[in-house]
């Protein structure tokens, strides 16, 4: 090889950099909130600590985190209600300034509050998850619903995640089952990127596209071991949805994660307010998405079944009309993202799709 040539090579091999953040401690198991102050020293993130929480998950969780935290660190709470998520997250920022570091304790929508609050006032942050609803509990990115549609936000990815299994399997079944389908949706949304490189060159990591898989493969397998209030189905979910965050960091988007079901999802955000979990509409998503893809459909409808998530449009309260207008308007989400359902879908083929899927 002539010298020129290894040069080159060398420049290319040196010119290639790529920074992932990927939690330092993650607590996984029974009672491990009683762990939060031993997380805390061993962080050693400041004497003042800002705990974001929502209406229902103070109550379940945030309360005691105060508890455990008083007499060691000066405590802020912030209530993150239900009301224009832009003006939460600011709000919460506000109250971020007079605390070292921030603990989100809830569900996702709580924990992304936390997770942008903190990465846009520069402070550590540490996510107790409430509830096993998606991946988003793990990961450097936050979804954010807005009036123009969701938006995918950087976020400051949690420096410790603490997630006691006792609290996750007290939660309605409904939001277990919710991350159950967030992460089969990996199948759909790894077979998009897929597309998306071979079609249009997308760049793809082969180590995060296999763990977001293998994630997916286990969730699968185990399926049947999915039960209501059951601290080892929390478990299972847990350590799934904390694999798959890690495959968004080591990819350093949601790539891996979110295909066209997570745009049908967002669409539906947007046609269907209120109506459904996130998991829950990515879960409906993936069985026309894979469908479309060849892969094994029924499959994907049947695991969903057995462990609780809905697989039809009916099933989280929307009429078949706004899952075909769902499916059309997935493509003018996130138009950077190429997936199947960006490839010609016409009204009349989303029409057969959906009375052809989504039958009972
Ligand atoms: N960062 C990311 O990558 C992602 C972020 N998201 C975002 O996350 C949000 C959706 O999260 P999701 O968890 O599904 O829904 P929510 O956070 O809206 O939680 C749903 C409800 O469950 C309640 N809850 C949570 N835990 C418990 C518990 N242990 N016991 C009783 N009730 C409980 C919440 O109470 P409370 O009133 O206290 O909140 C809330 O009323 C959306 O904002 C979405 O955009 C979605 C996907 C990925
Ligand atoms: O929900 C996610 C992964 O499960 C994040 O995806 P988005 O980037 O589509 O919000
Ligand atoms: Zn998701």
């Amino acid at each position: 090889m002539s010298a020129d040539r290894i040069n080159l090579l060398r420049t290319k091999v040196f010119d290639k950099s790529k920074w992932m953040q990927l939690p330092r401690d993650v607590v996984i198991g029974h009672d491990v909130i009683e762990q939060i102050p031993t997380v805390c020293e061993d962080l050693a993130l400041g004497d003042s600590v800002l705990i974001v929480s929502g209406d229902r998950t103070r109550d379940v969780a945030g309360k005691r985190v105060e508890a455990l935290l008083s007499g060691s660190y000066e405590i802020a709470t912030f209530a993150a209600g239900e009301d224009d998520p832009l003006e939460t997250i600011r709000k919460a920022e506000e109250a971020v300034a007079e605390a070292g570091f921030v603990i989100g304790v809830g569900g996702g929508r709580v924990i992304d509050v936390a997770k942008i609050a903190s990465y846009n006032t520069d402070r550590h942050f540490i996510s107790i998850p409430t509830a096993a609803s998606h991946d988003g509990i793990v990961s450097s990115r936050a979804s954010v619903p807005t009036a123009d549609g969701n938006v995918s936000l950087a976020a400051e990815p949690p420096i410790a995640v603490v997630a006691d299994t006792a609290v996750i399997a007290s939660a309605p079944h409904r939001l277990l089952a919710s991350g159950c389908a967030d992460i089969i949706a990996n199948y759909t949304a790894i077979r998009d990127w897929e597309l998306s490189h071979r079609l249009r060159g997308e760049p793809l990591s082969e180590y995060a596209l296999t763990l977001s898989r293998m994630t997916a493969e286990i969730l699968f397998k185990n399926a049947d071991l999915i039960k209501p209030h059951s601290e080892e189905s929390a478990w299972l979910v847990t350590k799934a949805l904390v694999s798959s965050g890690v495959a968004m960091s080591i990819a350093g988007s949601s790539r891996p994660g979110s295909g066209g079901e997570h745009k049908f999802s967002h669409a539906l955000e947007i046609l269907a307010p209120g109506k459904g979990l996130h998991g829950e509409k990515c879960g409906i998503g993936a069985i026309i998405t894979m469908y479309l893809h060849g892969g094994d459909w029924e499959g994907i409808r049947d695991s969903l079944k057995k462990i609780g998530a809905p697989t039809t449009p009916a099933g989280i309260g929307v009429d078949d009309e706004t899952a075909v207008a769902a499916l059309l308007a997935a493509r003018t989400i996130r138009p950077e993202r190429f997936t199947i359902l960006d490839m010609g879908l016409t009204e009349e083929s989303a029409q057969d799709l959906v009375k052809m899927l989504y039958r009972e």
